[in-house]
C-alpha cells in the first residue's frame, strides 16, 4: 500500500481519534456534574416540609414533593443518557470504523466528491461533521451492496443513484490501523476470510464488517409484511438477522424499541449462543422466546410436551399430527368458534359454598340473549358485566344468611382488626404512594386506630358486608377471567366434532380412527399432558371463544428454524401478533421434527399475507464450514446441489468404522484428547438425549460435559449434545457418535444427519460400529475419508 495512503489515513484516524477522546472526557465531566446534582436533590428532600394542618397547606406539600421528583427523574435520564453515551464511545474508540467509500451523486451535474467512514455507531465532532457514520444510515449501504462505479441505495424517501470511485477497508485494533486495502468488489474476500477462519465460541459473533449484498436486502428490508428467508446450514440466516434486528431499531429509532421485536428460538441454548450479538452492536436484546415457551407459560397446569419429547415420540401418527398440524386445521377451529356464537358454548355455574350460585342455564341464556351481531369477545364482555352486577346484587341476600352470623361469631380478634380495618399507616418505597402515607401519618399519628361503631347493629351490618364481599371476591376474579367458560370440555367437544369441519379424507384418515386418537387425547389431557400440536390449538380455541385480539404492541417477529413449526402454528402466531411484521428463517432441509411435511410451509404461510407484501431471498452460499465439509454434508441431501461452498480450506471428513462400541469410544477418547490440543470447541453430537447419558457415563471424562436440557448454559470446551438441541449452532469440531444405521438407517433421518453434520466449521469426523451410514451412499466416495482402524 501507497506510503501516502497510509499517512493520510492515519492522519484521519488520529483526528477521529482525537475528537472522541475530547467528546469521551465531556461526557466523563458530565455524568460526574449530573451525579452531583443528583445528590443535592436528593439532599434537599430533608428541606420539603410537610405542612399538614390545612387542605392548602397538603396541596402545597405534595405540590413540592411532585417537582422535588421531577427534577430527580430529568436528572437522572441525562445520567443514563450520559452513561450510554460514555459505554459507546469507549466501545467506538478501539475501532472507530472498519471502512471508508468515496462517491458522488451521480444524478447532479458537477458531481461533488464525497467521503465517508462506516463504522458501528455514528460519531460527529462538536461542529456536527460526521466523522463516522453508522453502518445502518442509508448511505452505508453503499459498501455492502456493489463494486466500485453506478450504484443505487434506498433512502427514506426513495432510491438515490451513487457513482463509487473507492472502497477501503479497515482493521483497526486499539486506534491503530493494522491493515488497509481497497476493494472492488462488495466485500473483500480476504476479509471475509479472515472474519471465517477464526474459531468459534461460545457466543455468536456479529458480522457487521463483511455482510453480504444477499445479507444486506435481508437486513434492510422494510416493505414486506412477510420476508422469507431460505438458506443452507451455514449460510448466515441468524447472522443475518441478528443485523436485522439492530437496523430495525436504528431505522425506527424513537417509535420501535427493543421490546417489541420477538425471537422465537429453536431451543434456550441458541439463546444463549446468540446473546452477544446485539449488545455487541450497542443495542438492546430482543425478546426471545421458544415457541414452547410461549405456549407453556400460558398454561401453567398442564405439562406441555418438551423438545425431547417431541423429537423423540412424535413420530407416531403422522397422519394425524399433519392434519393437526395443518391450515386446514386452522380454518376448522375458526368456523368451530363461528358457530359458538349461535350454540353449543360450553358453561360452568358460578360456584358458591359448594352451590351453584349462578347456574350455568343462566348463564348461557345471559350468553346468548344478545343479537347476532355479537362476536363471541362482546358476547363474554357483556355476559361478564351482567353477571357481575348479579354478584353485587348477591351481597344485599347474602348478608342476611346464617353462615354470615356464625361467621361474625367465630371471628378471632386478628380477624375483626383485619375487617374493620384497624392497622398501622404503611411507608414502603413508592415515592408517590409514601408521599400520601407521609400526609396521613401526619394527620392520624402513629399506632393502630380502631374504628369507632355508632351501634351494635351498625358494627354486625358492617361486618357482614365485609364478610360476604371478601367471600364473594374469588367469584368476581373467577368472572373476570371467565372461568366459567370450560375451555377443555369445549376443546374435547371441538376434537370429537372435527370431522365436520375438517375433510379428515383429504388426509387419508378413517372417522373410525380419528375418533380413537381423540380419546387418547382427551386421556392424556386428563392426566395433565398435551403435545404441542395439541397446545397450540387449545389456545387458539380458547383465544377465539375469549375475543382475544393479540399482542398488538408487537412490531417485528422472527421466527429461526421454521422448519419446526407446523402451518397451524405459524397461522396462530400470525393471529397472536396481527400487527407484526414477519421475517422467518429456515431451510427446508433441516426439518427434523416436521420432516417431509414442511415442504409446503412456505406455500401455506404465505397464504396469511397479502401476496404483494410477501418476499423472499434466498441464500445459497454457505460460509460455516470449509469446502470439503460443506461438500460432504450437501450430498448427504437427496437435493443439495444448489449449496455453494465457501472457498475455505481444510481436511476432508472422517468416517471410522470400528468394530464395536469400545473401540469407538477409545478413537473417541483419542479425538478428544486431539482437539483439547488444539483448543477446538467440540461437539460430539448423539441422536437422543439417552445416547448423549450413555456415552457420558461410559466415557467418564469431567471435562466433557453433557448437555442434556435446554435450559443448561453453553459450555465452553468440549460437550456432549443430543442432535434436536445441537441446531442453530456451530463447533470447530463436530463428531458424530454412531454415524451407522443403528441410529440414522432410514431416509427419514437424512436431514437430521445433515443438520447434524453441518455444525462443523473446521473439522467433521463420523464414528460408526461396522460400517457408516447408508445415507452416505449418495456421497461421492472421494469426498471423505474411510478408516477402519
Ligand atoms: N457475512 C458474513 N461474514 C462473516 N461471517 C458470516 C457471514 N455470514 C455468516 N457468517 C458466519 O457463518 C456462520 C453461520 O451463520 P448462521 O449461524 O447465521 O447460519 P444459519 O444460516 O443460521 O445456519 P443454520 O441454518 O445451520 O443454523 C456463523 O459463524 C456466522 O457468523
Amino acid at each position: 500500500m501507497d506510503n501516502k495512503i497510509k499517512t493520510d489515513e492515519t492522519q484521519y484516524l488520529n483526528k477521529t481519534l482525537y475528537a472522541m477522546e475530547k467528546s469521551l472526557q465531556t461526557t466523563k465531566s458530565s455524568i460526574k456534574s449530573t451525579n452531583k446534582s443528583i445528590d443535592s436533590v436528593a439532599r434537599n428532600w430533608g428541606d420539603v416540609r410537610l405542612k399538614t394542618d390545612t387542605y392548602s397547606g397538603i396541596v402545597e406539600t405534595a405540590a413540592s414533593i411532585r417537582q422535588q421528583q421531577q427534577m430527580l427523574s430529568e436528572r437522572e435520564n441525562s445520567k443514563t443518557r450520559a452513561e450510554r453515551r460514555f459505554a459507546t464511545l469507549t466501545k467506538q474508540i478501539d475501532k472507530p470504523y472498519f471502512a471508508r467509500i468515496d462517491f458522488s451523486e451521480s444524478t447532479s451535474q458537477d458531481p461533488e466528491q464525497e467521503t465517508i467512514y462506516i463504522g458501528l455507531g455514528s460519531f460527529s465532532d462538536e461542529k456536527n461533521h460526521f466523522l463516522v457514520y453508522d453502518w445502518r444510515a442509508p448511505v452505508a449501504s453503499i459498501y455492502y451492496d456493489g463494486g466500485i462505479g453506478d450504484v443505487s441505495y434506498l433512502t427514506p424517501d426513495g432510491t438515490q443513484q451513487a457513482n463509487v470511485t473507492l472502497k477501503r477497508q479497515f482493521q483497526i485494533e486499539d486506534g491503530v490501523i493494522v491493515t488497509l486495502f481497497d476493494t472492488e468488489e462488495a466485500i473483500g474476500d480476504a476479509m471475509l476470510m479472515n472474519a471465517l477462519s477464526g474459531e468459534s465460541s461460545t457466543k455468536m459473533k456479529s458480522i457487521v464488517t463483511t455482510i453480504q449484498k444477499e445479507q444486506n436486502k435481508i437486513i434492510r428490508n422494510t416493505a414486506a409484511d412477510l420476508l422469507f428467508v431460505q438458506g443452507a446450514a451455514g449460510s448466515g440466516k441468524t447472522a443475518a438477522v441478528l443485523q436485522r434486528v439492530a437496523y430495525l431499531l436504528y431505522r425506527y429509532r424513537g417509535k420501535l424499541t427493543s421490546g417489541q421485536v420477538v425471537l422465537f428460538s429453536p431451543n434456550q441454548l441458541f439463546n444463549d449462543y446468540i446473546d452477544n450479538v446485539l449488545p455487541e452492536l450497542g443495542e438492546q436484546n430482543m425478546v426471545q422466546m421458544t415457541f414452547y415457551q410461549y405456549a407453556s407459560r400460558r398454561l401453567p397446569k398442564i405439562n406441555v410436551e418438551t423438545l425431547q419429547e417431541r423429537f423423540e415420540h412424535d413420530a407416531k401418527d403422522t397422519t394425524i399430527n399433519l392434519a393437526k398440524g395443518s391450515l386446514a386445521m386452522f380454518e376448522a377451529v375458526t368456523a368451530y368458534a363461528d358457530h359458538l356464537n349461535r350454540s353449543d358454548m360450553k358453561i360452568r355455574s358460578v360456584m358458591f359454598r359448594g352451590e351453584p350460585l349462578i347456574s350455568k342455564e343462566r348463564i348461557s341464556e345471559i350468553y346468548y340473549q344478545y343479537n347476532d351481531n355479537y362476536k363471541l369477545g362482546q358476547r363474554l364482555e357483556a355476559t361478564r358485566d351482567t353477571l357481575m352486577r348479579i354478584l353485587s346484587s348477591q351481597v344485599g341476600l347474602e348478608v342476611r344468611k346464617d353462615w354470615v352470623e356464625l361467621t361474625i361469631e367465630n371471628l378471632s380478634k386478628q380477624e375483626y382488626d383485619e375487617l374493620v380495618g384497624a392497622g398501622k399507616v404503611r411507608i414502603g418505597d413508592d415515592q408517590e404512594t409514601d408521599a400520601a402515607a407521609h400526609t396521613r401519618l401526619a394527620q392520624l399519628g402513629e399506632g393502630p386506630k380502631e374504628r369507632e361503631f355508632a351501634s351494635e347493629k351498625a358494627e354486625r351490618q358492617f361486618l357482614s358486608r365485609q364478610i360476604v364481599t371478601q367471600s364473594l371476591r374469588p367469584l368476581a376474579r373467577q368472572i373476570r377471567r371467565a372461568n366459567f367458560l370450560n375451555i377443555n370440555a369445549q376443546f374435547i367437544d371441538f376434537l370429537r366434532q372435527a370431522h365436520h369441519y375438517l375433510d379428515l379424507k383429504s388426509f387419508n384418515i378413517a372417522e373410525s380412527d380419528w375418533l380413537a386418537h381423540v380419546e387418547i387425547v382427551i386421556a392424556s389431557l386428563r392426566a395433565k399432558q398435551l403435545s404441542l400440536t395439541d397446545t397450540t390449538l387449545y389456545l387458539y380455541l380458547y383465544d377465539l371463544m375469549t375475543g382475544k385480539r393479540g399482542e398488538r404492541d408487537i412490531r417485528f417477529l422472527f421466527i429461526d428454524e421454521i422448519q419446526d413449526y407446523t402451518p397451524f402454528q405459524l397461522a396462530f402466531l400470525k393471529f397472536s401478533f396481527p400487527r407484526a411484521k414477519f421475517t422467518v428463517l429456515g431451510d427446508l432441509n433441516q426439518a427434523i421434527f416436521t420432516k417431509d411435511n414442511a415442504t409446503n410451509l412456505q406455500v401455506d404461510f404465505s397464504s396469511l399475507f397479502d401476496s404483494e407484501r410477501v418476499e423472499s431471498v434466498k441464500l445459497t452460499q454457505t460460509y460455516r464450514s470449509t469446502q470439503q465439509i460443506t461438500d460432504f454434508t450437501k450430498y448427504i441431501l437427496r437435493d443439495g446441489q444448489d449449496i455453494d461452498a465457501f472457498n475455505r480450506d481444510g481436511q476432508k471428513p472422517v468416517l471410522y468404522t470400528l468394530p464395536n462400541e469400545s473401540e469407538m469410544l477409545s478413537k473417541l477418547r483419542l479425538q478428544i484428547q486431539q482437539h483439547a490440543l488444539n483448543q477446538d470447541t467440540t461437539a460430539i453430537i448423539t441422536k437422543t438425549r439417552a445416547d448423549a447419558q450413555a456415552l457420558a457415563v461410559e466415557l467418564g471424562d469431567k471435562k466433557v460435559t453433557l448437555i442434556q436440557s435446554e435450559n443448561q448454559r453453553l459450555a465452553k470446551g468440549m460437550i456432549i449434545v443430543p442432535s434436536y438441541l445441537a441446531k442453530g449452532l456451530e463447533f470447530d469440531a463436530v463428531i458424530i457418535w454412531h454415524a451407522d444405521n443403528s441410529r440414522y438407517g432410514f431416509d427419514s433421518e437424512r436431514r437430521l444427519l445433515y443438520t447434524v453434520a453441518s455444525r462443523a466449521m473446521h473439522t467433521l469426523t463420523l464414528l460408526a460400529e461396522n460400517s457408516g451410514s447408508v445415507l452416505l451412499d449418495t456421497v461421492p466416495t472421494n469426498l471423505y475419508e474411510v478408516n477402519n482402524g
